[in-house]
């Protein structure tokens, strides 16, 4: 963790004399607004005005202060973070940010930076310095030890290091960025990770299946993609239509991400199984070419074996044409993606994703079994059809920027996992902590 220095005073001096605020009291910027001032510092926010009154009482408990509305809170804090709607940052912005108070610091916990930045530069006056944050987690994951980027975009150093000091309480790895390759990056590693996840779950929901009440979704794998699926799908559709509708990079990923299914689809069932072992073995060097035979991988699926969302006891892997896998590594070496370059700016759900597309490409014989199944097995035609429709129509919805065809085919699968949402996320809780502790084992 590099970090700026700064003394025991200066932290105690910048706690007695400097207030945070926070625009958007929901899932972030709560974790933020309690995390600041449990830490001891002086913590402002406030959620939309209309609901003020709610919201006053929902956090009455809590040690900062709920203000009406973004004016309140941005004349009197000295640095304000707006973690609000991606697609609402710029207008959001234009209504508090002429309310500045003069020489303080801005920010955003948007997940793109480009939008957020270029609203920060036209509409703040020019005293105003821009610090950038994003969280490279969800609000239910410990802040501790996971990736924080850090954009010093418009700012001194001390300003910078002050911002550093307030982060700190977080104990999360600094990283630090400029926006445009934190865009880059998180195109890479989280826009397609999500297009994958948000495939299966549509793939699922028009088969009319749920997975884990169907005996070919067995095993370690298939939990892992079935519980992080479900994660996915009971958050907020902003969330991911923002992440990857207001970033241009993402969009070249998720199109390659569909183009990909498509064609590896095309070659199973034309019967094409050398071009098919041809095509996903150049890919395969590409992408894990530093893995040895003997190397410890990051998953096994016997580990992932009991985070079953089944009813009954779990049995052993079953075979499967693992098409959402097999179609990231060659977008990955199709885009000239090394995914372990981005390993220190990525999210959990990226981590088990590597993780489970390594323990498929790099355990011996398994994905010989996948080439031969996806090839001459048809039982899984039907859903590895649905899986290709859905990645392409992601693509085109990202494509087209239409967050209000997004939400809609957000919103109808989700409605069809609802029921199963606590379970899933209990159980998902649970697994992902394994998989953290494992990473934290093998860095060690
Ligand atoms: N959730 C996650 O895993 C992560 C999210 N992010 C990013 O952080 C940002 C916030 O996400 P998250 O907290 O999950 O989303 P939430 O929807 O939980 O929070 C956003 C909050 O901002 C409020 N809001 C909207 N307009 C205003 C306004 N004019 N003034 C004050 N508050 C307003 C919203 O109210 P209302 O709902 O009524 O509109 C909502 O409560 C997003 O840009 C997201 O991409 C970054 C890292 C992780
Ligand atoms: O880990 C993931 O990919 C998540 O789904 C949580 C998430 C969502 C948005 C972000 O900007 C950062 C993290």
């Amino acid at each position: 963790m590099i970090m700026a220095k700064f003394t025991e005073e200066q932290e105690t001096q910048w706690k007695s004399t400097k207030t945070i605020g926070i625009i958007g009291l929901g899932d972030m910027g709560l974790l933020y607004a309690r995390r600041f001032s449990e830490a001891g510092w002086k913590v402002v926010g406030c959620d939309r005005e209309d609901i003020f009154s709610s919201t006053s009482e929902k956090f009455s408990n809590e040690k900062f202060q709920v203000l009406k509305n973004g004016h309140f809170v941005s004349r009197i804090s000295d640095y304000i973070i707006y973690s609000v709607e991606a697609e609402n940052i710029a207008k959001i912005v234009s209504l508090y940010g002429p309310s500045t108070k003069f020489g303080a610091i801005v920010g955003g916990q948007t997940s793109c930076k480009e939008p957020e930045i270029a609203a920060f530069e036209s509409i703040l006056p020019q005293d105003i310095e821009i610090i950038s944050v994003h969280s490279l987690h969800g609000p239910k994951v410990s802040t501790t030890g996971q990736p924080l980027v850090l954009i010093q975009h418009r700012a001194s150093n001390e300003s910078f290091k002050f911002v550093e000091c307030l982060v700190s309480c977080l104990n999360s790895k600094h990283v630090y960025l400029s926006a445009k390759q934190h865009d880059k990056i998180t195109a890479d590693t989280q826009a397609v990770t999500h297009a994958a996840f948000l495939s299966m779950g549509v793939a699922w929901k028009s088969n009319n299946q749920y997975p884990w009440e169907t005996p070919k979704w067995i095993g370690g794998i298939e939990n892992a993609k079935i519980n992080i699926s479900l994660r996915i799908y009971s958050n907020k559709w902003h969330v991911y239509a923002g992440l990857s509708i207001t970033n241009p990079s993402a969009h070249d990923q998720v199109l390659q991400y569909s183009k990909s299914t498509t064609e590896l689809f095309r070659l199973m069932i034309e019967g094409k199984k050398s071009e098919l072992k041809d095509r996903l073995t150049k890919a395969k060097s590409f992408v894990f070419h530093h893995i040895q035979e003997d190397h410890d991988l990051l998953l096994d699926d016997d580990i992932l074996q009991k985070y079953s969302l089944s009813k009954v006891p779990p049995g052993g892997r079953q075979p499967n044409s693992h098409l959402s896998l097999l179609a990231i590594v060659d977008s990955w070496f199709n885009l000239g993606i090394v995914p372990y370059d981005h390993i220190i700016c990525s999210t959990p759900l990226f981590r088990i994703f590597l993780g489970v597309t390594e323990y498929l490409f790099c355990t011996p014989g398994l994905l010989d079994e996948c080439i031969e199944v996806a090839v001459d097995d048809v039982s899984f035609r039907e859903d590895d059809l649905e899986f290709t429709i859905a990645a392409r129509n992601w693509a085109s919805i990202i494509g087209f920027g239409n967050f209000q065809l997004y939400q809609q085919e957000f919103e109808r699968t989700q409605r069809f996992f609802q029921p199963m949402f606590s379970e899933a996320n209990a159980i998902g809780n649970e697994m992902i902590k394994t998989i953290l502790e494992r990473v934290k084992e093998r860095e060690s």
